[in-house]
């Protein structure tokens, strides 16, 4: 899929002014698997929510294989799933059955198919045995696991995950994170975890509210650690 950014810029009104939370920013992601590396608050999360509209652009346009994410919403949203940071925020239904069963509502209408097709989706994360159980009972990486099935149930073009391994420890980040690059789909990752940047394409560098290196993960990371080393220490506002 190709994912562009055309003169994109994303403000909001504060009770202190607008903030500026993108400033203009063009560039084209067609790589299979693109990291998004920054400090806190520097925009990552923005910019990945742009990619399948759930934030929209102040300016500019943002397409997907053509589909402009604003006009062409509901199609952008069924080609672009999307993992949060904490699974909490995906999870709705009662039962793990029940929860991938609601992502399948759309595609497929038949309530035993759906429920047998949702079991295979739980089969194939190894969380067949807790179909009955309750969302809350699930460990943290159960429920990031269960999460990211919700999302490929669905069968997304591209799979944006905004720091999905962020909440976990180490068996599960490498769990969760095996699974996301076994992906065939093109995978956009916001991530703290210089390890999983190691294996993008492509990586950009976000650094209050603008893309400021575009390359290869060394070279990323590289610039990321350089621009920390040369800031004043304690977080940045
Ligand atoms: N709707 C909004 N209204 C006001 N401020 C916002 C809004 N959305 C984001 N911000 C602010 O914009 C900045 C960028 O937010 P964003 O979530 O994109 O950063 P991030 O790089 O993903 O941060 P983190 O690594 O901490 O998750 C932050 O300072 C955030 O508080």
């Amino acid at each position: 899929m190709v994912l562009r950014l055309d003169e994109v810029s994303v403000s909001v009104e504060t009770p202190d002014g607008d903030l500026t939370l993108l400033h203009p920013t063009t560039l084209t992601l067609s790589e299979r698997r693109i990291a998004l590396i920054g400090g806190n608050g520097s925009g990552k999360s923005t910019f990945a929510r742009l990619l399948n509209g759930l934030v929209e652009p102040t300016t500019g346009r943002v397409t997907v294989d053509e589909l402009d994410t604003v006009d062409d919403g509901a199609a952008v949203r069924r080609a672009v799933g999307f993992v949060f940071t904490d699974p909490g925020a995906q999870l709705v239904m009662p039962t793990c059955l029940e929860d991938v069963a609601l992502s399948l509502r759309r595609s497929v209408k038949d309530r035993a198919r759906r429920r047998r097709e949702a079991l295979d989706v739980l089969e194939s994360i190894g969380l067949a045995d807790k179909a009955d159980v309750s969302v809350h009972a699930l460990s943290g990486g159960q429920k990031q696991m269960l999460a990211l099935a919700g999302v490929l149930a669905t069968r997304p073009k591209v799979v944006v995950a905004d720091e999905p391994t962020t909440l976990l420890d180490l068996r599960n980040t490498r769990a969760v994170a095996d699974r996301l690059f076994s992906l065939t789909q093109q995978l956009v990752l916001v991530t703290h975890d210089l390890e999983l940047v190691a294996r993008c394409d492509r990586v950009l560098v976000i650094d209050d509210a603008r893309v400021t290196f575009d390359g290869a993960p060394a070279d990323a990371v590289a610039h990321y650690r350089a621009s920390v080393d040369g800031a004043p220490s304690g977080p940045s506002a």
